[in-house]
C-alpha cells in the first residue's frame, strides 16, 4: 500500500473509531422493541468520503402509494422472516439499494420515531463502503445521494415549520435543502428523516447546531427518550378521549 493511501486508510478509520464511541452510548438496544405498535426500519448507512462522515439517502420512486418523491433513508415495515429491527434494515437496504448485508457493519439503534401511519420505525446505524455503488430498485427508489453528516447541523438552506401530530403532539419539523454537485440535483430533506439524520448528527458531532432544536443538548440521550415517550403517550391520550 502507497503511503498515501495508508495514511487515508488511518484517517478513515479513526473518524469511524470517534463516532463509534459516540454512538455506542446512544444505543438503545431493544429497549423500545415491546411497544405494541406495527414496525418499520430505516438504515442510516454513514460512510467516510475526502475525509467527512456522509449520510446515504434515497428519493422514494413516484410509482409509490405512500410518499412517493420523498427522500427518505432506505427500510421498510417489518415482515416475519424478520428477527429484529436491525434484519428489517438490512433486508430493506438490499431489496432497495442494492446493499449486501455483510458489506454493513451495524453500530446501534437509536431511539425511534412514529410515521404518520403509527409505525413505530427504529434508526438503525451502519458503516458502509466509500465505495459503494448503489443499484436502485425502480418500483421503490428513483434516486441514491449522499450528504456530508455535518450538513445537518451546519446547513446552507434550512427551515423550521411548526408540526402537530393527529395525535396533538407539537413538535418543529426541520427542512433541509442540499443541492447536490454531483447528481446537478437539489433535494429537499424533512419529517421523520431530516429528524433522525439530525439525531445522529447531534449525536456523531456533540456540537450546538445552527438552529433551535427540541432537545436539551446536554442531556441529549435522555431528552430525545423523553420527546419520544411524550409522542408515544398522545397515541394513547387520544385513544382514551375517543372512547
Ligand atoms: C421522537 C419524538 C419526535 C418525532 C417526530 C418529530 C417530527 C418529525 C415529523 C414526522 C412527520 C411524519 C411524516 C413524515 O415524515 S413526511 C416527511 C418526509 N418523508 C419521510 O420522512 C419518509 C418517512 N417514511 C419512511 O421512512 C418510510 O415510509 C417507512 C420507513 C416509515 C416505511 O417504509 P416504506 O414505506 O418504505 O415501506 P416498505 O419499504 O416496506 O414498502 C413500501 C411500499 O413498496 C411496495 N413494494 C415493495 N417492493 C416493491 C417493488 N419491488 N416494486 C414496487 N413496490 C414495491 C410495498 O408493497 C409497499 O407498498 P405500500 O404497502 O406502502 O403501498
Ligand atoms: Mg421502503
Amino acid at each position: 500500500m502507497a503511503v498515501a493511501e495508508r495514511e487515508g486508510e488511518q484517517e478513515r478509520n479513526s473518524i469511524k473509531e470517534r463516532a463509534r464511541l459516540r454512538l455506542r452510548e446512544c444505543d438503545v438496544g431493544d429497549k423500545f422493541s415491546s411497544l405494541p405498535l406495527p414496525k418499520a426500519s430505516v438504515l442510516l448507512p454513514l460512510m467516510v468520503r475526502a475525509g467527512k462522515l456522509h449520510l446515504l439517502l434515497t428519493v422514494r420512486s413516484m410509482q409509490l402509494r405512500r410518499s412517493p418523491g420523498e427522500v427518505c433513508f432506505p427500510g421498510g415495515k417489518s415482515e416475519a422472516i424478520d428477527k429484529d429491527e436491525i434484519d428489517t434494515a438490512l433486508r430493506e437496504a438490499k431489496e432497495e439499494v442494492g446493499l449486501q448485508p455483510e458489506n454493513v457493519e451495524v453500530v446501534c439503534r437509536l431511539v425511534p420515531g412514529i410515521d404518520k401511519m403509527n409505525h413505530l420505525v427504529t434508526p438503525v446505524v451502519g458503516f458502509i463502503e466509500d465505495t459503494f455503488q448503489a443499484i436502485p430498485n425502480p418500483g421503490e427508489v428513483s434516486h441514491v445521494f449522499v450528504v456530508p453528516l455535518e450538513y445537518f447541523v451546519k446547513p446552507l438552506n434550512y427551515k423550521t415549520l411548526p408540526y402537530k401530530t393527529s395525535s396533538g403532539y407539537s413538535s418543529r419539523m426541520h427542512c433541509f435543502t442540499y443541492d447536490d454537485d454531483e447528481h446537478k440535483m437539489s433535494f429537499k430533506i424533512w419529517g421523520l428523516t431530516a429528524h433522525f439524520a439530525l439525531f445522529l448528527a447531534l449525536v456523531i458531532f456533540g456540537k450546538r447546531p445552527t438552529f433551535e432544536v427540541d432537545y436539551d443538548l446536554d442531556n441529549l440521550i435522555s431528552s430525545s427518550e423523553n420527546n419520544f415517550m411524550n409522542l408515544y403517550a398522545s397515541l394513547y391520550e387520544r385513544k382514551k378521549s375517543n372512547l
